[in-house]
């Protein structure tokens, strides 16, 4: 914004005052954006980031799956889908097609199966396939506003996908938003495991407690003879949460199931092993 577009904006603002300028007035905004958030998230009893070092190791799957998971145990469940420019949640769950409206409160969610709340970029664009070409700090603006204003309700619980790596977008969400904890997904890859060892550092600097580790893609198991195959490995994730002393929260295997579709279909493989390690994540949590 110009500084002087600020200034016209300034002359017809209501509250102004004698003292006010510019840099006051946003310093005002952003504080009353952080009581929002701070308001909004202590309505949730759990708040738990899904993170991954590395894209495409099913972090989104995950999170789909353990949202599912929480609900069909009878927990309140929200999702909210940080990873702006690459939105999947609203697909994973099956509800594409469904926008999320807003009124003089906020967003309002869009309601997936089994009563779990949804918030998503993908939701408020007009089509699946569109870009979302925003530069990062509009990114992190967008998710700052859902943590301020989607009206969530009473929640159990409140998973956050959020965008792979360690970068600006995950360490400002991080930062913003009270944590219960993390879960880390990652494949047994060297190099998935490696990018983990820089979530892990990350958290120990931001003081966030990690939940585990979900060891996804772990093996491929032969349907006719039921031999698994470890292509990436075996025992690497175990092995690596010996090193950190971190639980692991379970294996999940190729699964293929869901014939491609990615949609969490009920009876999945991936529906299956999500249920146990959301059993353990409430066991943790419950301790
Ligand atoms: N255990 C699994 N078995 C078979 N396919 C899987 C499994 N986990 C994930 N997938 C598939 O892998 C692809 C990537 O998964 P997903 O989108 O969840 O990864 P991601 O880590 O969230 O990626 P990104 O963060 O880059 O968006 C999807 O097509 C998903 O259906």
């Amino acid at each position: 914004m110009s500084s002087s577009t600020k200034s016209s904006a300034c002359e017809s603002c209501s509250s102004k005052t004698s003292t006010c300028s510019p840099d006051s007035c946003g310093n005002a905004e952003k504080n009353e954006q952080e009581l929002r958030i701070k308001n909004n998230m202590a309505r949730i009893k759990y708040r738990i980031a899904i993170v991954s070092g590395k894209g495409g190791v099913g972090k989104s799957t995950v999170t789909a799956g353990l949202a599912i998971a929480l609900a069909k145990s009878g927990y309140t469940v929200g999702v909210l889908d940080a990873d702006v420019s690459g939105p999947n949640m609203p697909h994973l769950l099956g509800i594409e097609d469904e926008k999320m409206t807003g009124d003089e409160n906020g967003f309002l969610p869009v309601e997936a199966p089994h009563g779990i709340e949804v918030a998503s970029v993908e939701s408020i664009i007009s089509a699946s396939d569109a870009p979302v070409v925003w530069r990062g700090p509009m990114r992190s603006s967008l998710v700052n506003q859902f943590l301020a204003d989607v009206q969530w309700g009473q929640l159990d619980f409140l998973l956050v996908d959020l965008p792979p790596g360690t970068g600006d977008e995950p360490l400002s969400i991080m930062q913003t938003m009270p944590l219960t904890g993390l879960v880390v997904v990652s494949t047994p890859s060297n190099l998935s495991l490696l990018d983990v060892s820089k979530i892990v550092n990350m958290a120990k600097m931001l003081n966030t407690r990690i939940l585990g580790v979900v060891e996804n893609m772990a093996y491929f198991e032969c349907p006719g003879c039921h031999e698994k195959v470890f292509p990436f490995g075996e025992d690497t994730v175990k092995r690596l949460c010996e090193k950190y002393g971190l639980d692991m929260l379970g294996s999940i295997p190729m699964d293929a199931s869901n014939r491609g579709s990615d949609v969490i279909t009920e009876g999945s493989g991936i529906e299956k092993y999500t249920g146990d390690i959301a059993r353990k994540i409430t066991g943790i949590l419950e301790r």
